[in-house]
């Protein structure tokens, strides 16, 4: 389990190219990195995946080509470490979480959130990143059957009560205005239950 107990945790979904990377590295430099960690799902799945694939880790890590080369088939994969235990992901992408807040940049199903309401029920707050199809494909989306119509994307499109919707249009000019009130009514409201 993590070596700290967090104060709040911020799990952050959405679909492909609506910017959930973007709006949490906004958020981090906002908080700092003294305050809160960015911690990936797919961090140690992409690494277990290119090591046993003789991959490119970094690349997996992007928002290239190369990484959507090998969404499917890592998706697959990952569904098969899932299946035989769904928190594994949870459970080593929150050891190296030292800071008091963390951003759990990209929830992709229900387990994923069942696993930290369960673990951290006071905590834990869904956040979560919208952007038309037009803005995601001027981003470099393109639906492709497998992936945009399977879990991977569409598991939490049902069944999440979001505490936090954030629209990531265009250049996103409103974004600044979005996260600054969005944070301070979040913590508010956790400093209000506390
Ligand atoms: N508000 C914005 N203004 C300018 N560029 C943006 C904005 N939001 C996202 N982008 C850009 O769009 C691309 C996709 O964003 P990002 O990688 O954050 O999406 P994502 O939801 O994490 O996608 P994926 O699920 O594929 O990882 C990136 O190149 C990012 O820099
Ligand atoms: C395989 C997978 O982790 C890839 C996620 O990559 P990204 O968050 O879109 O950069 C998606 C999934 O777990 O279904």
């Amino acid at each position: 389990m993590a070596t700290v107990e967090p104060k709040l945790i911020l799990l952050f979904s959405g679909k492909r190219k609506s910017g959930k990377d973007y709006v949490t590295d906004l958020i981090h430099k906002r908080l700092g990195p003294d305050v809160c960690c960015i911690l990936r799902l797919s961090g140690p799945l992409k690494q277990q995946y290119a090591q046993e694939h003789g991959l490119d880790f970094d690349e997996l890590l992007g928002a290239g080509e190369y990484k959507e080369k090998y969404r499917a088939d890592m998706i697959q994969w990952g569904e098969k470490q899932r299946e035989k235990d769904p928190g594994f992901f949870c459970r080593v992408a929150i050891k190296a979480a030292q800071q008091p807040i963390w951003i759990v940049s990209d929830t992709r199903r229900l387990s994923d959130l069942q696993w930290f309401w369960r673990e951290y029920p006071s905590q834990s707050r869904c956040v979560r990143v919208e952007a038309s199809e037009e803005t995601r494909r001027e981003r470099g989306w393109e639906f492709t059957t497998g992936i945009d119509d399977a879990e991977s994307e569409c598991g939490l499109d049902q069944g999440v009560d979001f505490d936090w919707i954030i629209k990531n249009e265009g250049d996103g000019s409103q974004l600044e205005e979005q996260l600054a009130t969005g944070l301070l009514s979040i913590a508010k409201e956790k400093a209000k239950e506390d």
